[in-house]
C-alpha cells in the first residue's frame, strides 16, 4: 500500500469527519484508532486517517504520539501529512496545535506550513486570519463556553503564535483569490523572513481548492476537513489519485439494539437531546453523582437494559454552560471531564455486552473514551448522516458494529434519529 495522503487527527470524531470528506472527494480512505497493529488487515486505500486522542492531553505526549503516527504514515509512502485539528481550533495556550505542528515540521524539514481550520460546509470560515463560526467570530460563538478549551480569541495568528516556537504569518483572501501562484509567492516571501507557518484565509470551497493545490507540493499541512477537501481534490485533479466512487454503502445490515450516548455540552448537542426526548427514552446522568463515586453508570444501565428491546435509548451527561462551570468549580475541570468520559465508556462497554450493535456517540473526547474502551481498531466510512458525520463500520473488532461519532457542534436538531435511520 502506498498512501497518497497520510492524516493524523487529534480526536476520533474529527478523524471520522475527515475520513468522510476524503471519501466523498474520491479517495479510498480508512480511519484507524491509533497506529494500526501490524496484523490489522487494511483494505487497499489512498488515505489513512490515524485517530489520536491528543487534543486535550499534555503537549509532550501529544507531540510524541503524533510523531509516531507520522513515522508510520511516511513509512507507507505518504509524502504529504495533514495534521487534522478542529474546525473551531480547539486548543489552549499550552497547545496542542502549535507544539505538534512544530515537531512535525522539524521532522519533515518543511519550510513553511499552511494552516487553516476553514470548513465552509459547516460554517467555519477564515478572513484576515480571524475564524468565524457561522455569522460570529470564534470568541463570540458557543465555543467560548467549551468545557475543556474555551476559545476567547478569534485571531488565529495570535492564538497559534502563543502556542508555537515559530513566527506565524498570514496569507489573506485577496492573495488566495488570485490563485495558486500568488499563494506560492506569498509563502516564499513569508518563508524568506524566517516565518515557519501561515494562517491562510478561506471562505468558499474554491479557496480550499487553491490551497489544496499549493499544500499538495508541501510535506505538511495543518487544518480541518476543508483543507482535506482541497488536498483530495488536488490529488484527483493532478492525476495522483484515480477518483473512487464515494462509499454510499457501509455493507450488510447489522441490526440489533441501538443506543445513543451524549457527553458533549455544545449548543447543537443540547438541542439534539431536546429533540430526541420527543422520540426515544432519555436518561440524564447526574454528573455530581459520577464525581462523588456513586455508581451512576450502573443506575443508567439498569434503566436502559429493559428498554433496549423496544427501541433506541439515549443516555446524556450534557449540561448547560452554567451547570458545567458550577460542576468544574466543585471538582476541577480535568477531573470532571475525565470522570464523565470514563462513566460513558463503562456504559458503552456494558451496553455492547447487553447486545447493542448500533451506537451513536456525541462529543469528541467522549467518543475517544468510548471507542478506546470498546477496543475498536479502525473504521470503514459509510453514508453521510450530516456534514462531517458518517456512518462507521468497525473493522477487526469482535463482532459487527455500526457507530456514528458526532462532533459536538455538528448535525441538525434531529441528528440522533437521522443517524439511527441510516444505521441499519
Ligand atoms: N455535565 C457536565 N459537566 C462538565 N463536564 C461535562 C459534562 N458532561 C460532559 N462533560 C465533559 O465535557 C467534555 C465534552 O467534550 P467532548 O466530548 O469533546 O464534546 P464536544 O465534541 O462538544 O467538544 C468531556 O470531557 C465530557 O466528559
Ligand atoms: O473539525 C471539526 O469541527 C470536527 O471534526 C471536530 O474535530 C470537532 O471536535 P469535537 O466537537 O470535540 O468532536
Amino acid at each position: 500500500m502506498t498512501l497518497a495522503l497520510g492524516c493524523i487527527a487529534d480526536d476520533y470524531t474529527g478523524a471520522s469527519d475527515l475520513a468522510n470528506t476524503l471519501t466523498r472527494a474520491g479517495l479510498r480512505t480508512v480511519q484507524t484508532i491509533g497506529i494500526p497493529a501490524d496484523d490489522l488487515a487494511l483494505p487497499e486505500v489512498d488515505a489513512v486517517v490515524v485517530s489520536l486522542k491528543s487534543r486535550s492531553i499534555e503537549a509532550g505526549l501529544a507531540v510524541s504520539r503524533s510523531r509516531a503516527a507520522e513515522t508510520w504514515l511516511r513509512g507507507r509512502g505518504a509524502s504529504h501529512v495533514l495534521f487534522k485539528i478542529c474546525s473551531t481550533f480547539d486548543s489552549t495556550d499550552a497547545g496542542n496545535i502549535g507544539p505538534v505542528m512544530d515537531a512535525l515540521r522539524d521532522d519533515c524539514g518543511e519550510g513553511i506550513v499552511l494552516v487553516t481550520p476553514a470548513f465552509p460546509e459547516t460554517g467555519r470560515t477564515v478572513y484576515q486570519g480571524n475564524l468565524f463560526v457561522g455569522a460570529v467570530p470564534l470568541n463570540e460563538s458557543p465555543l467560548k463556553d467549551h468545557p475543556l478549551n474555551p476559545m476567547h480569541d478569534s485571531s488565529l495568528v495570535r492564538v497559534l503564535a502563543r502556542q508555537s516556537r515559530t513566527q506565524i504569518g498570514l496569507v489573506d483572501l485577496a492573495t488566495v483569490t488570485r490563485g495558486a501562484d500568488a499563494v506560492r509567492a506569498r509563502l516564499a516571501e513569508l518563508a524568506g523572513k524566517g516565518i515557519g507557518a501561515a494562517i491562510i484565509d478561506a471562505v468558499f470551497d474554491r479557496d480550499l481548492e487553491t490551497i489544496g493545490l499549493v499544500a499538495a507540493d508541501h510535506r505538511l499541512s495543518v487544518g480541518a476537513s476543508g483543507i482535506g477537501l482541497g488536498l483530495a481534490r488536488a490529488l484527483v485533479s493532478t492525476g495522483k489519485v484515480k477518483s473512487a466512487a464515494a462509499g454510499s454503502e457501509s455493507g450488510a445490515a447489522v441490526g440489533g439494539p441501538a443506543a445513543c450516548l451524549a457527553g458533549s455540552c455544545s449548543q447543537a448537542t443540547l438541542k439534539q437531546i431536546a429533540s430526541a426526548e420527543q422520540v426515544m427514552p432519555v436518561f440524564h446522568l447526574d454528573p455530581d453523582r459520577i464525581l462523588t463515586g456513586a455508581d451512576e453508570a450502573q443506575r443508567a444501565l439498569d434503566w436502559a437494559r429493559p428498554r433496549l428491546a423496544e427501541g433506541p435509548v439515549l443516555i446524556a451527561s450534557s449540561s448547560t454552560p452554567d451547570q458545567v462551570s458550577a460542576l468544574q468549580a466543585r471538582h476541577g475541570r480535568d477531573a470532571a471531564g475525565h470522570a464523565i468520559e470514563q462513566a460513558m465508556a463503562d456504559i458503552a462497554e456494558n451496553l455492547v455486552k447487553s447486545g447493542v450493535r448500533r451506537l451513536v456517540v456525541a462529543g469528541g473526547e467522549t467518543s475517544g473514551a468510548v471507542v478506546d474502551r470498546l477496543k475498536i481498531p479502525g473504521f470503514l466510512v459509510g453514508v453521510e448522516i450530516a456534514a462531517g458525520v458518517p456512518v462507521l463500520r468497525a473493522v477487526g473488532a469482535g463482532g459487527e458494529m455500526l457507530l456514528a461519532l458526532k462532533s459536538g457542534n455538528f448535525g441538525g436538531p434531529e441528528f440522533f434519529s437521522d443517524a439511527l435511520g441510516l444505521m441499519r
